[in-house]
């Protein structure tokens, strides 16, 4: 795997880790915010039929990550960590939960159905790179992995916001203020701060590892609004 590099000179301070590794991959972090699916949910154009493949793919992905918070618990000793984690796993259930299930009001599924859909290629890829790190990986590793999608998500719900602030009647307001709030913000600097204080205790290896674990996160970030914008299927 490639990655880009900036020349850090002497005198420059050096940026922490979770900066460096999304240095690392700084361009696809630009081409998230210009995918189609991405500028479409933005200004109200994504057809709703995108959006209802997006979130109950979504509803399914949320199942797994909230496994992945659930191992995260199991390592560290940490009473301060623990409780994060289990409140990580309590509010992907909950909060989510309840973006989704409103969304799935809307497209007339119940609960129960929106679980019995099948999970697209992309991801069932992406949840088992999540669930292999959480079961066989280290915290930073597990950190690592999770850390683009907290953080892409805040950054896509500021940009989005930003760039054309949803009337009242935009038919994705609830997602994009969802992700756009300082709560959400919360869950990514969280993330970010644990992982810069171990930092000081890795080595070159076990760095260059978290590189790699990085980048294939925010692949798989990518691909799955590529995957949503081509309503993705098995052959
Ligand atoms: C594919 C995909 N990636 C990231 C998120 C964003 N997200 C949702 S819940 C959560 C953890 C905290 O509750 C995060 C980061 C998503 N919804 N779907």
């Amino acid at each position: 795997m490639s990655f880009e590099t900036h020349p850090y000179t002497a005198d420059m301070a050096r940026p922490r880790l979770s900066e460096r590794l999304r240095e690392g991959c700084r361009s696809l972090w630009q081409r998230q915010m210009e995918h189609p699916f991405v500028v479409a949910l933005g200004n109200g154009t994504l057809p709703s039929a995108n959006f209802q493949f997006y979130i109950l793919q979504d509803a399914l992905f949320l199942d797994e990550l909230t496994k992945t918070f659930a191992y995260a618990t199991t390592k560290t000793t940490n009473h301060e960590e623990m409780e994060q984690f289990g409140t990580f796993v309590l509010n992907t259930l909950l909060v989510e939960a309840d973006l989704h299930h409103r969304y799935g009001e809307r497209f007339g599924l119940s609960p129960a159905e929106m679980t019995t859909i099948p999970m697209a290629p992309t991801n069932y890829a992406y949840t088992p790179h999540l669930l292999t790190i959480a079961t066989v990986g280290t915290l930073p590793e597990l950190l690592t992995a999770i850390l683009p999608c907290a953080w892409i998500y805040a950054e896509v719900g500021h940009h989005l916001l930003d760039t054309v602030p949803p009337a009242p009647d935009h038919p994705y307001r609830d997602w994009l203020l969802t992700y756009a709030s300082p709560d959400f913000d919360s869950v990514g600097t969280w993330i970010r701060e644990r992982l810069d204080q171990r930092a000081p205790f890795l080595n070159a290896q076990e760095e260059a590892r978290l590189h790699e674990i990085f980048l294939t996160s925010t692949r798989y970030e990518w691909l799955f609004w590529d995957m949503a914008w081509k309503m993705e299927e098995w052959p």
